[in-house]
């Protein structure tokens, strides 16, 4: 557990691994102003965790996050509410390939979003704190998945985007580190209430093998706790399944000149 107390704004928090990430940081003495979608289990949440850790520490506002208007007033009433924030965890997000534009939408452009609302805020060279942004992909964010071709686009994007964010020569001046949370299937609503327009050929996927695969809600909140512990966040992707949690980089294979490559190549290249 990391022992600073931050103060954090997260996105898509009502419930799910949001929900989570929020009692973990909240039990490690940080103070949350979180946003959902969902008015009724955003409020839900919120009352069990003022009940739970005390009403200054957590603040919950209804919106919807792909509305930039309503992103940056949010942004700016938790900078009141908090002082200043110097955690901004990017979570709300979408699986459903029949919604196109929806998941690019919020799993994506939102996240470009929130990510520079927060940077403008936390910039050392520019007056602010400093702080980290973690930024949640998936491990479609980190193989090509082809049940989920919108979500895994969108999810490689984030996990691009926020690498490159990682990489600015002046990143020291910024006093901001950049980290990527790849979890694999959780149990939460999104592995749920999945069904064969939210994931294409999912009678290729047998129900037992998705439980098997499928990790506790917990499992992936060490994970993000993990991350967040590092005295060095900055450029890190962490992979957190139910066996295992570990760090990434993501190489590209020159497989030469030759098309179709060699089984072996292709064996290689599959993760
Ligand atoms: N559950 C899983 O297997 C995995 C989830 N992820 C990612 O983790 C993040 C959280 O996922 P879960 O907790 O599983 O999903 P969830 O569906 O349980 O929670 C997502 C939350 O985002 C909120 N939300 C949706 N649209 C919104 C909008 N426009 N504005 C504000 N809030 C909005 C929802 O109301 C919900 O509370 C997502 O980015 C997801 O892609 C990554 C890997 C695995
Ligand atoms: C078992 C998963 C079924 C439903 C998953 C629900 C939500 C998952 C959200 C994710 O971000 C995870 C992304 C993809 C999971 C799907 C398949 C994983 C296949 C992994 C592999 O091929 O190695």
């Amino acid at each position: 557990m990391d022992s600073r107390s931050w103060k954090v704004f997260l996105t898509g928090g009502a419930q799910g691994l949001g929900k989570s990430y929020m009692d973990a940081l909240l039990a490690a003495g940080s103070k949350v102003f979180f946003v959902d979608i969902n008015a009724t289990a955003g409020e839900s949440t919120e009352k069990e965790f003022t009940q739970k850790y005390g009403r200054d520490l957590v603040k919950f506002q209804a919106i919807d996050c792909t509305v930039v208007k309503q992103f940056e007033e949010a942004f700016a009433t938790a900078v009141s509410f908090l002082g200043y924030i110097n955690l901004m965890v990017n979570n709300a997000g979408l699986m459903d390939e029949s919604k196109v534009e929806e998941t690019i939408r919020l799993n994506y452009l939102t996240v470009v979003r929130g990510t520079y609302i927060a940077a403008k805020h936390m910039r050392v060279d520019r007056g602010g704190k400093g702080g980290r942004i973690i930024n949640i992909s998936s491990i479609a964010g980190l193989q090509d998945i082809n049940l989920l071709p919108v979500y895994c686009s969108t999810k490689h994007a984030v996990r691009a985007f926020t690498s490159c964010l990682a990489l600015a020569p002046d990143i020291q001046q910024q006093g901001i580190e950049y980290g990527i949370l790849c979890p694999d299937p959780a149990a939460t609503s999104m592995f749920l209430d999945v069904d064969d327009k939210k994931m294409l050929y999912l009678d290729t996927f047998p129900r037992e093998i998705r439980d098997a695969m499928t990790a506790p809600v917990e499992t992936i909140t060490k994970g993000f706790m993990k991350l967040l512990s590092l005295d060095e966040m900055n450029g890190a992707i962490l992979h957190t399944s139910e066996k295992a949690m570990s760090f990434r980089r993501m190489d590209n294979v020159d497989l030469g000149q030759t098309w179709p490559p060699a089984k072996q190549d292709e064996d290689n290249n599959s993760g």
